[in-house]
């Protein structure tokens, strides 16, 4: 078959959202719909129980109501229906108190920037939306203090400076409980009181109703709380109060953007899967992959508002589908490994590889129609920085067919609000039908346990080993000993507390067994 007839017969496009999927230059076999047909129809099952309210996150006992967050109609109960409508209406309308200048900064004046703290699902979602669509010149500038390193958050905190006494802050937090986000929160909060403010005045929270956050804005009397639920998943939070309070401030038409995604949520509900464009995604996932995650999804947006987009789906997707068990508690190692940054600048770094190297990944393009909103300037005779864009992106999706290496393009027409809930709800409902079709919980993360607990092993026993620095030194093993923990922990310890003026290399061995190490 020509690449044209096999385009024209595997190119999807709801003409009503000027939206496209071209799946033709996957090499999958004519019969893979065919021999898919009873896993469809289960991944079709399970949906409609999920939105219907079902117990979908089965490890966790958790109905999953992302879906509701855009149709609150497809909420289970008028009481879950009217939370939803009157968290989105009072994010929104606090969002335009602070504007009008109804709600006001401590010393009076209007709030003139934006700082969010949190991290993982409740940080990828606000950040992708601060670049991806607000105005190029937004009502409020935002910034965000998404880890625990004080370097990074001194660095945001300068940027920020004297505008520190009319910015807002919010720390997100579903579990109220996060400890990069806490220390974020205890690290704005020395440098309102260090510029003479009162951090309660200017803060503001979206966590879980009676979580340790919450529980600590109401003590501190902050501005205001507005709740997150246990049935939303952190990273597919963006439409509740995680992503809606934000992007609001930073002038973003917030139900424009839950009207993309609900969009799409309408045209991947009934369809068969041939026209289902989330469907054909997980189809696409499953064949390149075998079902089993063997090839990565290369993410390539040419837009530079999209940058972050693979971030977001990467995290969309690996936690989301990196599992070791199926939902019979079998042990299967599921996941599929998401990177990518934006075309054409990717072509000049890792698209080598992706021509001529290993062949254990297919790519994702995403075309945007409109160029650009200014009018049209040429580079050259005839020729426009977006006619070479265009070039590019058809340039390499051909040079990699050319050597057997599979792509999918979809194309929206222009990136706005719409549009970008349009692709959210792709991807979403793509991640939920993927794991229908390999038999997994999409909506757990038990794996993120073991980190956080070894941490705070390190930090208890990071403790203990200051403690018994000596003032002439010991060697980590003699430390180790004495306080029964592992050598290797205690040399890194002792190399952290050095690194930072809290102990002193006496003497360096020949290797870590040989560094005497003080109290300073
Ligand atoms: O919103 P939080 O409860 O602070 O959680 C923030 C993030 O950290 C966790 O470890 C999870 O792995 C993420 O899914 C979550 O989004």
């Amino acid at each position: 078959m020509s690449h044209w007839d096999r385009f024209q017969k595997h190119f999807v496009r709801y003409s009503n959202l000027g939206f496209s999927i071209d799946i033709s230059r996957m090499a999958f076999e004519d019969d893979l719909l065919t021999k898919m047909a009873g896993r469809i129809e289960a991944a079709y099952k399970d949906m409609v129980a999920l939105e219907g309210g079902a117990i979908a996150n089965p490890d966790e006992k958790r109905m999953v109501g992302h879906y509701w967050l855009r149709n609150s109609q497809l909420a289970p109960s008028a009481e879950l229906k009217q939370e939803i409508d009157e968290t989105l209406t009072a994010t929104l309308d606090y969002a335009a108190d602070i504007h009008a200048g109804k709600v006001l900064a401590a010393n009076g004046k209007k709030f003139t920037r934006v700082l969010v703290v949190g991290i993982g699902g409740s940080a990828l979602g606000p950040q992708l939306v601060a670049n991806a669509i607000t105005p190029a010149t937004p009502p409020m500038e935002i910034s965000f203090l998404d880890n625990t390193d004080p370097d990074g958050i001194d660095r945001v905190m300068a940027q920020i400076g004297d505008e520190l006494a009319t910015t807002i802050t919010i720390v997100i937090s579903k579990s109220g409980g996060t400890k990069e986000t806490r220390n974020g929160m205890l690290e704005a909060e020395r440098a309102y009181k260090a510029a003479g403010l009162d951090f309660a005045k200017h803060a503001v929270a979206v966590t879980g109703v009676g979580s340790e956050l919450d529980k600590h804005a109401t003590a501190q009397g902050w501005l205001k709380r507005f709740p997150m639920w246990d049935w939303v998943g952190g990273r597919t939070s963006l439409m509740s109060a995680v992503g809606t309070l934000a992007a609001a401030l930073q002038g973003v038409d917030v139900r424009q953007f839950l009207a993309g995604a609900a969009a799409m949520d309408v045209e991947t509900r009934q369809r068969p899967a041939v026209e289902n464009a989330s469907m054909l995604l997980a189809l696409m996932w499953y064949h390149a992959g075998k079902g089993q995650g063997l090839k990565d999804m290369v993410v390539l947006p040419y837009k530079d508002r999209l940058v972050l987009f693979s971030k977001y789906l990467q995290q969309l997707v690996m936690e989301s589908l990196g599992k070791e068990h199926d939902l019979d508690g079998k042990v299967v190692n599921q996941g599929i490994a998401v990177y990518g940054n934006k075309g054409s600048t990717d072509q000049h770094a890792y698209v080598q590889q992706l021509r001529d190297g290993v062949n254990n990944f297919f790519v994702t393009f995403i075309e945007v129609g409109k160029a650009r909103d200014a009018a049209a300037f040429e580079v050259e005779p005839g020729f426009t920085s977006g006619d070479y864009l265009q070039g590019f992106l058809r340039g390499t999706r051909k040079a990699l067919a050319e050597k057997g290496r599979e792509s999918i393009t979809l194309s929206i027409p222009e990136l706005n609000a719409f549009n970008l809930g349009l692709l959210i709800g792709l991807f979403e409902r793509a991640v939920s039908f993927y794991a229908s079709l390999v038999n997994i919980n999409a909506y757990h993360q038990p794996g993120v346990e073991a980190g956080k607990k070894a941490a705070t092993e390190f930090l208890n026993q990071l403790a203990q080993v200051r403690g018994a620095l000596t003032a002439t030194g010991r060697t980590a093993a003699e430390v180790a000993g004495k306080l029964g923990i592992d050598a290797e922990d205690a040399f890194h310890m002792l190399t952290h507390l050095a690194a930072n003026g809290q102990a002193r290399v006496v003497s360096l061995g020949a290797g870590p067994a040989g560094d005497q190490f003080a109290a300073v």
